[in-house]
């Protein structure tokens, strides 16, 4: 052969061709070896892997390609090894059994590397040792039984000045829920971390750039970025990932509540008798960056969630009504008076079932938050290489018809009578996670949820302006009950 004769571009093509050809000799002498196998998966590309095969619906072609491979899959996101759990049994193991190894969270190499205060003070973006403390910190001073109850007033007035904003339109505008529940969300939460509003239901407020900055972090966090799928490319800001979300964080998010904290601290803030999560981390030492970096954390986890999981379930009643019927008669039966207390909510088993019932269908999280394999471990007659990343695909087992009777039905009775929760023992429920990694807000957000829906429920007749063509998002006309009306 006359080597003199091939280009380089001959040479690439060839390079390219043997690429799949190396791979499989890779994977064949290491599925050989003295350690187990990586889980089946599909088939990974040169370079990209299986990248675009999950680039949209991510929840839903996993589903689909689990079909194929089996409970425990593995894939390729360019460098990245991928693990997906998406059967009940493989949701126990990796984040029951395994838990303790796999539930590091993947923190991006320019994170990493650039080591902002949001790595060490902030659950999503911290290292393993910092972890720990700060779980710590949220649950006994932030979501502990005794600082949720100090806090139920906050949460039952909130929604009771959505409930007015309402009745002021008196069925005249159509109401977009998504908006008013985010303004809901975002000012509960204003009120317990910093005791104040943040924005008023017209969208205007010290804070009316929380949901746009809100959306726009979770865009980031959800698109994959170079330095991630490649950690060998990890000081290279590729479109200028890094620099944008600690601009969000620092400036948007922190600018809102900078004076707040600076008040606070010179003892001029008296706003509140009641104590608030930052007086506590003031008190603590921590500085305002630290703070910044926790409250933006509890915004970004909070606010979007809550919302999302209140569309759901209005639009699952709307669509449904003779569930909506029944949620009614109970609403109307149980609650004596013209206002929902949270104490009331222990007599609505059957609107907490619809709530349990939107979480199955609709879970705001389908793959949970990434979790990554702090060392290197076997499951279910596999190996999960260190610094894998870990998804649970919790939509998958919400609508897998061998664990659910009808499971594209919304049927809330599924839940009466069943001790299925979504407090992370039960492996084919999961809206919230289970083990270490279980989101700390679960109590908070169904409080709320249920609070806000027996609300909406007691004081209003709902309708779909155009009921053949619901609206995305979700138009309601509200009427309200004249008996009610506040
Ligand atoms: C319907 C509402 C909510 C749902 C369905 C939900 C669900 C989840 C899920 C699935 C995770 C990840 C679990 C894992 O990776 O294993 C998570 C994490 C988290 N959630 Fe929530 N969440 C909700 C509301 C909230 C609220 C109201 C807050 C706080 C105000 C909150 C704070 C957090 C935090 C801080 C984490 C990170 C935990 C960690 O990394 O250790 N969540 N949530």
């Amino acid at each position: 052969m006359n080597l003199g004769t091939i280009t380089v571009g001959e040479i690439f093509v060839l390079i390219l061709l043997l690429l799949p050809l190396v791979y499989f000799f890779f994977r064949l002498i290491t599925n050989s070896s003295k350690y187990p196998p990586l889980p089946p998966g599909p088939f990974p590309w040169p370079i990209v892997g299986n990248l675009f095969q999950i680039k949209t619906n991510t929840h839903i072609r996993l589903s689909e390609m689990a079909q194929l491979h089996g409970p425990l899959m593995s894939l390729r996101l360019g460098q990245r090894t991928v693990i997906v759990g998406s059967s009940p049994a493989a949701a126990q193991e990796l984040l029951k059994t395994h838990d303790h190894v796999l539930s590091g969270r993947n923190v991006s190499p320019l994170i990493h590397h650039n080591k902002p205060t949001i790595y060490n003070m902030n659950l999503n973006f911290s290292s393993d040792d910092n972890y720990r403390y700060l779980r710590n910190i949220y649950t006994s001073k932030l979501f502990s039984t005794r600082a949720l109850e100090s806090r139920m007033k906050t949460r039952e007035d909130k929604v009771l000045e959505m409930v007015k904003y309402i009745g002021s339109k008196n069925g005249e505008e159509d109401i977009n829920i998504r908006d008013l529940m985010f303004v809901t969300a975002t000012n509960i939460l204003g009120n317990t971390l910093l005791s104040m509003d943040l924005v008023d239901f017209e969208g205007k407020g010290i804070g009316a750039c929380v949901k746009d900055s809100v959306r726009r972090i979770a865009m980031l966090s959800l698109t994959p970025q170079l330095a991630d799928l490649y950690p060998i490319l990890g000081r290279w800001d590729f479109g200028n990932w890094y620099k944008k979300v600690m601009y969000i964080i620092e400036e948007e998010l922190g600018g809102i509540w900078k004076d707040s904290l600076q008040r606070k601290r010179n003892g001029s803030n008296v706003s509140s008798d009641l104590q608030d999560f930052s007086d506590i981390l003031i008190e603590k030492g921590f500085t305002n960056q630290q703070i910044n970096a926790m409250i933006e954390e509890l915004f970004t986890a909070g606010t979007d969630s809550m919302t999302l999981t209140t569309d759901s379930f209005v639009t699952e009643l709307l669509k449904n009504q003779e569930v909506m019927r029944k949620a009614r008669n109970e609403v109307m039966e149980k609650i004596v008076g013209k206002v929902v207390k949270e104490t009331d909510l222990v007599h609505l088993p059957f609107l907490e079932a619809c709530l349990k019932e939107t979480l199955r269908l609709h879970p705001p999280a389908p793959l949970l938050l990434p979790h990554r394999a702090i060392k290197a471990c076997d499951v279910m007659g596999y190996t999960i290489p260190k610094d894998s990343q870990i998804w649970v695909n919790i939509w998958a087992i919400g609508r897998d018809p061998e664990i659910w009777d009808d499971p594209l039905d919304f049927k809330p009775e599924r839940f009466i009578g069943s001790k299925l929760n979504y407090k992370g023992k039960d492996f084919e429920f999961l809206p919230f996670g289970s083990g270490r990694r279980m989101c700390p807000g679960e109590a908070m957000a169904s409080k709320t949820i249920l609070l806000t829906v027996a609300s909406l429920i007691l004081n209003f007749d709902w309708f779909l302006p155009n009921i053949n063509a619901p609206t995305e998002p979700l138009q309601v006309t509200f009427k309200v009950r004249e008996q009610f009306l506040i």
